[in-house]
């Protein structure tokens, strides 16, 4: 079973858009709600790739009550911890040319007692999970080592950890070692402190945290593809894609088609980048069913293109 935990969950909302004009009333020509977060979007890959999985988050508030009612119609199994305040709503903005805005809202703070029912919920749940998957934001009142507590815990009873955070929250956590880190180019750059030029740039940064505690790093880099490096060596996938129509919850998807497929070597690499492919061309954060994937447009190698020019660097 894989475990979800999303203590920052959303209602994403996507608005189609002729074009961004500020200042502008801009008329949407559709829109679409989606139960969002990144933990839950590994759950909704997960369980569309017909894996158990339950997926834990704080709910509260309407927005909270529709998050629910979504992740129920799609069949979603949810461990919920009831908060006083208001789930966010991050909105999406995708113009006919394909380039997205996102804007992602902090969130409800959640109380002492929230916290602790939180991470009370995840202590009961993870008894028959082989995988935690720890991931997104952590809302107000979560203090930038609330990950690295919750991997403690976590590897004291016996379970691997996935953790897909950034900034200080994935730099605390590191210390814990962390099964496997799932930073995007932008977060590894920024956990590492210096600008991503090259396919081997990003396999130095990927190395550094390694050393800094995390077992393995799965880093997606966008369009050029993605890399896993674990104490047996470095590899480098990447997939043909015909036409990108949404990259949210992209990583969450690979996330999840890491982790179904045993999460670890190059197997699980190639399960993380289809899944990763096939996300990108579905709408919104719509999750892929294997019935989207196209394995055989995968490549993986461990000659890792280390010389090859990032199409989108970090500076
Ligand atoms: O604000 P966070 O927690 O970093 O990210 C939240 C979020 O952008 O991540 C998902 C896509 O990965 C969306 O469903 C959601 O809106």
């Amino acid at each position: 079973m894989i475990l979800t935990v999303t203590p920052n969950p959303s209602l994403d909302r996507t608005y189609e858009v002729p074009s961004l004009d500020r200042g502008e009333v801009i008329r949407a020509t559709g829109e679409r709600m989606d139960p969002g977060g990144k933990g839950v979007n590994v759950s909704r890959a997960v369980s569309a790739a017909g894996q158990r999985t339950v997926a834990i988050l704080p709910l509260g508030g309407a927005p909270g009550a529709l998050v629910a009612d979504l992740l129920d119609a799609q069949g979603i199994e949810v461990a919920p911890v009831p908060i006083a305040g208001a789930t966010r709503s991050n909105i999406a903005l995708a113009e006919s040319d394909g380039v997205l805005t996102k804007i992602n809202a902090p969130g409800p703070e959640l109380s002492v007692e929230e916290q602790e029912l939180l991470l009370e919920t995840v202590r009961v749940q993870s008894r028959d999970a082989d995988w935690i998957a720890c991931c997104g934001s952590l809302p107000r009142g979560l203090a930038p080592e609330w990950y690295a507590e919750l991997v403690a815990r976590a590897h004291a009873a016996g379970a691997r950890i996935a953790l897909d955070t950034s900034g200080p929250a994935l730099l605390a956590a590191l210390r814990e070692r962390p099964d496997v880190v799932k930073p995007n180019a932008e977060e590894l750059a920024e956990a590492v402190g210096r600008p991503l030029s090259t396919v081997g740039d990003a396999v130095k940064a990927a190395e550094e945290l390694r050393e800094r505690g995390a077992r393995a790093v799965l880093a997606s880099l966008g369009a050029d593809g993605q890399l896993l490096v674990n104490d047996a060596g470095a590899w480098f996938g990447s997939a043909q894609v015909a036409a990108v129509r949404s990259n949210v919850g992209a990583g969450d998807s690979s996330l999840a088609g890491f982790l179904i497929a045993g999460g670890s070597g190059p197997k699980a690499l190639a399960s993380a980048v289809a899944h990763g492919a096939a996300a990108v061309q579905l709408p919104g954060s719509v999750m892929p069913t294997p019935s989207d994937l196209d394995p055989a447009a995968v490549t993986v190698t461990a000659e890792v293109p280390v010389d090859r020019v990032l199409k989108e660097p970090v500076s």
